[in-house]
């Protein structure tokens, strides 16, 4: 049975998160994305004019799956498109033979801007993987039936290089129980129910989350508008229109943030939530927490990943997710 880890290094502020990943003979550093299911890269067939700094997946060691396509859209309206290969793919040890490689043809800025990062590698699940015409499985569900443990786990940390793993759970990254609680996967997500949560440590646990993601491929923690609101009143921040979002002073004063999670508190330290400056030296940041409006749930990004370890489970059956305090 295969296992196996691999590095998680943050880019700037925590941005992203990218993984050292090797396809065919070309090695190429992807952001590992729980909020979606397709594994792409910049590619040979990528324009030069989209593609400068970045590695590129040279699909020549491929097979091409001819007639199949891609295209897909991120929440933050980025996206990519292109044509489809299979290829063997190797991620901290653990091999998948024939892997659906998708080459990209077409990127949109933000990804041409983003250098360090060659492309995404989805874990969600496979129903939301957008290759036509026959969908193609993630890279964890192409090497699920090889896995130890059909699992894999993320440790991501505040400005320090984290870890994936493959296979199996590694109980020194993480401090006491792990707290497990029932995915719905109907949405193709990494979905559960968040409960009551509590600003500054004051244990008046107010209202409730409600349902969220688990996302990887998020930078930050995106929670319901009154949730937002009371957390933001405590912390001495405001919604700034022209930033499209809540800012509040750097300054170290930022109240941590508690949510329940199966009856267990998981907390966000303040210092995640003052999450970078509004420009180089500004004394103003903005916030880790946004509201959630519009999304259709709560989004539990990189903001509150660093803050836990978290097991990302299909070895029971239906699907669960695991927390245990970092
Ligand atoms: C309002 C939120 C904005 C951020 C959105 N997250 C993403 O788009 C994640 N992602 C994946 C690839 N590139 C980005 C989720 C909605």
């Amino acid at each position: 049975a295969q296992s196996g880890e691999v590095a998680a290094d943050p880019q700037q502020y925590d941005q992203a998160y990218l993984s050292p990943v090797t396809i065919g003979n070309s090695e190429l550093m992807l952001d590992f994305d729980t909020g979606s299911a397709d594994l792409w890269a910049f590619s040979n067939e990528t324009p030069a004019s989209q593609s400068q700094g970045h590695e590129r997946y040279d699909s020549a060691t491929g097979t091409e799956l001819d007639g199949y396509s891609w295209s897909i859209t991120y929440g933050d309206q980025s996206g990519a498109g292109g044509n489809v290969y299979t290829d063997k793919v190797v991620v901290g040890g653990v091999t998948a033979t024939r892997q659906a490689v998708e080459a990209a043809t077409s990127v949109s800025a933000s990804f041409s801007q983003n250098i360090d990062s060659d492309g995404l590698l989805g874990l969600a699940f496979s129903s939301i993987n957008t290759v036509q015409p026959r969908q193609q499985t993630t890279f964890f569900d192409t090497v699920r039936p090889t896995l130890a443990k059909a699992l894999f786990t993320c440790d991501l940390r505040q400005g320090d290089a984290g870890s994936y793993t493959f296979g199996y759970i590694d109980s020194s990254k993480y401090q006491g129980t792990v707290t497990y609680v029932p995915v719905d996967d109907s949405q193709g997500f990494w979905q559960f129910t968040a409960g009551g949560y509590s600003v500054g440590g004051d244990n008046a646990t107010s209202g409730s989350v409600g349902t969220a993601i688990a996302d990887t491929g998020t930078s930050l923690l995106y929670l319901p508008a009154a949730v937002t609101k009371a957390y933001y009143e405590q912390a001495g921040g405001r919604y700034d229109n022209q930033q499209g979002g809540y800012t509040l002073p750097c300054n170290g004063g930022a109240p941590d943030f508690s949510v329940a999670i199966g009856g267990k508190t998981f907390t966000v330290p303040g210092s995640y939530i003052a999450y970078a400056p509004l420009t180089t030296g500004s004394s103003t940041c903005f916030g880790g927490i946004q509201p959630d409006t519009g999304i259709g749930f709560s989004i539990f990004g990189d903001v509150f990943l660093k803050a836990v370890y978290a097991i990302f489970d299909v070895s029971q059956g239906s699907p669960r997710l695991g927390f245990a305090a970092q």
